[in-house]
């Protein structure tokens, strides 16, 4: 594996049991992602792809194939292990924040740290410094229902990348939001990946962000293809 590649998947399948029948999503999927690079996944509804970001992301077994992490290969791992290289080296997004409703936006990006055995008072300045940094650094005290959509996605964004992962799966990330505040919510997320030096793959149908990112891939017939 070439030393640059943070995410690497082959042969992935997945199937899903209907009463009688098996959906086939994912029919041997293959794809690399490198470092610091952004891509987009671009497919119409139904053809996996949350499934292919769960599978990436360790929240799903893959039926075959392997899912290979900054060179670690994943299947065969305990849950224990896999939870620990989740709470480590991935970040999640979703389309919907799920941040805790009962605490302040600071105290959201401070959680994934203190679990991660994060001293309080280290937490609470890299929490400080990602919400200044997501421009969102005067609503630190204010919990999420007190937030603007946008702001919600700025401090979810925040709370994804505060453990310092490797890798950042998106899944629709401004898909709730109204066109001017994605691209904006977009620009902050586009600024933490390049400085961080992360890598991110973004599911989006929004083909306006979807041209700004580095690649854009698609599913087609259960395969990840470059379009
Ligand atoms: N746990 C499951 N059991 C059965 N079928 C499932 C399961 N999870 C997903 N599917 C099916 O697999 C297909 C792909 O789902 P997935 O959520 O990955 O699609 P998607 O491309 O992300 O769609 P969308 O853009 O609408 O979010 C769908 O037909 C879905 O119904």
């Amino acid at each position: 594996m070439k030393r640059n590649v943070v995410l690497q998947l082959t042969g992935i399948e997945r199937h899903y049991g209907q009463g009688e029948t098996v959906l086939s999503i994912l029919k041997g999927a293959d794809f690399s992602l490198h470092r610091g690079e952004i891509v987009a996944l671009v497919a119409p509804s139904g053809t996996g792809k949350s499934t292919l970001l769960h599978v990436a992301g360790l929240l799903e077994h893959p039926d075959a194939g392997d899912v290979t992490i900054n060179g670690n290969p994943c299947n065969g791992l305990s849950d224990e292990r896999r939870t620990a290289i989740r709470r480590n080296e991935i970040g999640f997004v979703y389309q919907f924040h799920h941040l805790l409703p009962e605490f302040s936006a600071i105290e959201n990006i401070m959680m994934p740290q203190l679990i991660a055995g994060l001293p309080w008072k280290e937490a609470r300045q890299r929490a400080s410094q990602l919400l200044d940094y997501m421009r969102i650094g005067h609503r630190g005290e204010h919990r999420p229902t007190e937030l603007s959509g946008g702001e919600q996605q700025r401090v979810a964004i925040a709370r994804a990348v505060a453990n310092a992962p490797l890798v950042l799966f998106a899944d629709e990330p401004t898909g709730n939001l109204d066109p001017e505040t994605a691209h904006y919510v977009f620009d902050a997320l586009e600024a933490l990946v390049r400085q961080s030096g992360l890598a991110a793959l973004i599911a989006t149908h929004n083909h306006d962000l979807a041209a700004r990112m580095d690649r854009r891939v698609t599913i087609s017939d259960g395969k990840v293809v470059e379009f």
